[in-house]
């Protein structure tokens, strides 16, 4: 039996301010199931395949037991930005950029605030959601790279446009190697980033394209750098992001799996969160208590639960044509 959840963000992230999802258990251990409100239809079909290899069949067996995350910054002010990468520990942090209702010269300030904390030799790298043009990217890329950016995740949302942006970087003399992170998960085909030679990394969250298995396929297909990134889940879908990270053959940059400590509390005691930058690689079990302290009111409970029944027929009922990995 599901259990639904709501847990609070310490922090306004993504635009949420309360976190919702099912968690349930099955023969191979615990699963998470969360897709965001702004997806629906066959598109949370693969969260649905991430859930049942999670509960049904457990992942592959791990090629390294600790996984060394990032921080994560929220578009916050730089007081506040400063404190987040010292409390988190990281040597690499992840900073939102570019959000609604913010300036470049708040994106500045942030990453500045972010150098000062984290000192000379910590990584630092922006996300953007795809909210920059080409033009816009270069020009806020170009005064960014002065603080030093190991990337740039999704500065713009068409895989044209990260073609045309990595063409305009190389002109203006900025070197900022360029992540996909949307242009991969929410497309219909997710290597078409590296076959257009639209980006140097590939970021990959296990929910959205379909579970562990499937994100190792489309990782060895792609044939990029892979970082892996949670969908800001509870520790319980956090741990199959780390299966996958534990998972890959190769994992040369730190992976953005450090976001429980966004949550305001967790479903579990002991949660994923890092401990001298890194997660160790570990099944995890909610507690009894916290599931119902967590436990979602009546309305939302039916809401998630007829959001399950619909989307078990749509998978039953649209089996996909070729990729069976995606859905
Ligand atoms: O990568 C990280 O450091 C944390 C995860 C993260 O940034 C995200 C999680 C969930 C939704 C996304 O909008 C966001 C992202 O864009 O990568
Ligand atoms: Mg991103």
């Amino acid at each position: 039996m599901p259990h639904t959840y709501a847990l609070a963000l310490r922090t306004r992230f993504r635009g949420i301010t309360t976190r919702h999802g099912l968690v349930w258990s099955g023969p191979a251990g615990w699963a998470e199931w969360s897709p965001f409100l702004d997806y629906e239809g066959d598109e949370i079909i693969p969260w649905l395949r991430a859930a049942d290899e999670a509960a049904e069949q457990g992942w592959p067996v791990p090629v390294r037991d600790e996984i060394e995350v990032n921080a994560t910054v929220p578009a916050v002010a730089p007081e506040r930005a400063a404190v987040l990468v010292r409390d988190a520990g990281c040597g690499t942090v992840k900073v939102k950029v570019a959000e609604p209702g913010q300036t470049l010269a708040d994106d500045l300030d942030r990453i500045a605030a972010v150098r000062d904390a984290l000192g000379p030799a910590g990584r630092i790298r922006v996300d953007a959601n795809g909210a920059w043009d080409v033009e816009q990217a270069t020009v806020a890329l170009g005064r960014l790279a002065g603080y030093g950016l190991e990337y740039a995740e999704q500065p713009c949302r068409t895989v044209d446009e990260l073609v045309a942006l990595r063409v305009a970087l190389a002109r203006a003399g900025v070197d900022v190697p360029i992540a996909a992170d949307e242009s991969i998960r929410r497309a219909e085909d997710p290597a078409l980033v590296a076959r257009r030679g639209a980006a140097d990394v590939a970021v990959l969250k296990v929910q959205p394209l379909g579970g562990v298995r499937a994100c190792l396929r489309i990782a060895a297909e792609i044939g990029l750098p892979v970082v892996v990134s949670s969908a800001l889940e509870t520790s319980v879908g956090m741990a199959a992001g780390v299966a996958l990270a534990a998972a890959l053959p190769d994992l040369p940059y730190a992976c953005g799996l450090n976001t429980v400590r966004l949550l305001a509390d967790d479903l579990v005691d002991e949660p994923l969160v890092a401990r001298n930058g890194c997660l160790p690689v570990r099944a995890v079990v909610p507690s009894a208590d916290r599931l119902a302290q967590h436990a979602a009111d009546p309305d939302t409970t039916a809401f998630w639960q007829a959001r399950l029944d619909t989307t078990r027929r749509r998978a039953a009922a649209h089996r996909p044509q070729g990729r069976d990995e995606r859905g």
